[in-house]
């Protein structure tokens, strides 16, 4: 027998050799030949993902094992998070999501993954990047440029630092008030006034980074149809779309329109500089920064793709907590109004103030008020930012929740499972009940991922906590607001959540 295989194998090999050599096949052979042995790849992939690979063992829906297509179709829908939950319920801890993808939901596995490995980004993640050349703060998979980046940046996120923005957050949040005060009074002021809250708090937040962290707000809440906002969600989309289709990436090309408004931004502050003005912000950091070994500054291409994803990162994400949050609080009035009584009394000299004057708590008098942050904290936990999990790759095969995930495994931390399970946040794990949080004691260890965790753990929280307390702080004392019932609260998420109709409308008094 052995005899026979081996002539066999022999003969095949005369036959290639001389066939490659002579050119001794016509073109229908050559076709043959290669869709031959295509196919024979095709099926040693599936046997190999089906039966050999170590990730073989790993329970999940049997067509994930042997294709990406089921996590494809999903994600430019914006609502894989959906379907993650549901391979978690069904599945249980570790669920093979692809071939070479693995989603782990187990609040140890979890922390094993972010902190004690703590591994780095996936090339996955890579791939929403504009140019993949290029790395970014929050794209990086390489540790050592991160940690160069992230030295880099950090005295622009210490707390000590974003005290000093608090003027500049404050002359945002004060124009959202007035604009709101403004629409209340040319609506006839005895009738409250219809307005999308969930937009207005959104442009407040990118006029907050454009404030702080670019030397001058972006006013988009004053000019209220700014095409940014709509240009930074295209853009979110569009990443997802060419990190999930990478050959699509030449027919969608990073949107002009964005480029060419944040590189303005870059050019206007250079010539600032010419002039002798230096503001201590982000935006100088990155023109200063020079690399340790070259000497070298970043290109203006790898400066507008860093500020772009701090626009990003900065502002959906808060304003979508702070937004959600308030949403949350109309649908729950007993809360909303021991909020409300906890400010008041935090800021007793609200109410004797002149009226006609809108009024911004200070970020001080916020900080330790316990409701206030339990309400943060629950939207936090009910609807994170990273609603579909955090992503990294094994570098070493490594041992996961039992299973052994080969070097190279794109490994997810689920942690919004964690997060709204019954096991470890008891019976009422999916309803929104800030009061929680105001007992330690129900907050399970490690059940908690709102910033991440590890070397990637939010580089902005203390910034995005101050913007929070101060928006949502500043719109309950300052007006009276009407839940408008059985409005749409779905979710979509591209590298941030967001609303899917956009659109959360309120009626607001002065109060
Ligand atoms: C409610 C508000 C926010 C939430 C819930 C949030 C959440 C997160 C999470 C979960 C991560 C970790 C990502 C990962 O491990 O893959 C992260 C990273 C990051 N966040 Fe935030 N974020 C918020 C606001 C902000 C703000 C205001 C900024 C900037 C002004 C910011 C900038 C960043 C950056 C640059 C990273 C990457 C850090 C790194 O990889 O070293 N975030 N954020």
């Amino acid at each position: 027998m052995d005899t026979t295989l081996h002539q066999c194998l022999v003969a095949v090999k005369h036959f290639y050799r001389t066939a490659l050599l002579d050119y001794k096949f016509s073109f229908g052979q050559l076709v043959f030949y290669l869709a031959s042995a295509l196919v024979a790849k095709i099926i040693y992939d599936i046997v190999y993902n089906c039966y050999i690979s170590p990730l073989s063992v790993i329970p999940g829906p049997r067509l994930c094992a042997i294709s990406r297509l089921p996590t494809l179709r999903r994600r430019p829908k914006g609502n894989v998070f959906k379907w993650f939950s549901s391979l978690s319920k069904q599945y249980g801890p570790v669920v093979r999501t692809a071939p070479n993808m693995v989603l782990f939901t187990d609040k140890d596995d979890i922390k094993q993954i972010l902190v004690s490995d703590d591994l780095p980004k996936s090339a996955t993640i890579a791939g929403i990047r504009p140019d993949t050349a290029f790395q970014t703060l929050f794209t990086a998979d390489d540790k050592i440029f991160h940690k160069g980046r992230r030295r880099l940046l950090s005295p622009a996120f210490s707390s000590k630092y974003v005290s000093s923005l608090e003027p500049l957050m404050h002359s945002c949040v004060q124009a959202l008030l007035q604009k709101i005060h403004d629409t209340i009074i040319s609506n006839g002021s005895e009738k409250p006034a219809r307005i999308n809250i969930y937009q207005w708090v959104q442009a407040t937040a990118i006029d907050v980074i454009g404030e702080t962290a670019f030397g001058g707000s972006f006013n988009i809440l004053e000019n209220g149809d700014h095409p940014l906002p709509k240009k930074i969600f295209e853009e979110l989309r569009n990443r997802i779309i060419r990190a999930t289709f990478p050959f699509l990436r030449p027919f969608l090309p990073q949107d002009p329109y964005t480029e060419e408004f944040i590189t303005n931004i870059i050019r206007e502050r250079i010539a600032l500089n010419a002039k002798g003005e230096r503001p201590h912000d982000i935006l100088q950091m990155l023109i200063d920064a020079r690399d340790e070994k070259t000497g070298k500054g970043l290109t203006e291409f790898e400066m507008y793709d860093q500020v772009m994803e701090f626009v990003i990162a900065g502002s959906d994400t808060s304003s979508f907590t702070a937004s959600m949050s308030l949403a949350f609080l109309l649908h729950r009035p007993q809360t909303l109004r021991s909020l409300v009584a906890e400010l008041e009394e935090a800021f007793p000299d609200v109410r004797t103030k002149d009226p006609s004057k809108l009024f911004v708590p200070n970020h001080e008098g916020l900080k330790n008020l316990k409701l206030l942050n339990a309400v943060i904290n629950e939207t936090m936990r009910r609807f994170p930012v990273a609603l579909s999990g955090l992503i990294r790759q094994t570098t070493v095969d490594t041992m996961i929740g039992g299973y052994l995930i080969p070097k190279g495994t794109a490994v997810n931390a689920y942690f919004n499972q964690v997060q709204n399970s019954k096991e470890h946040w008891g019976p009422d794990a999916e309803e929104w009940v800030p009061e929680r949080w105001l007992d330690s004691n129900n907050v399970p260890r490690n059940g908690f991922y709102g910033f991440g965790a590890g070397s990637r753990i939010c580089i902005g929280q203390h910034f995005a906590w101050t913007e929070m307390r101060m928006i949502l702080a500043s719109l309950l004392l300052n007006f009276d607001f009407t839940l408008i019932p059985n409005q749409n609260l779905d979710l979509v998420h591209f590298i941030t959540p967001s609303l899917k109709t956009k659109k959360f409308d309120v009626d607001v008094c002065l109060r």
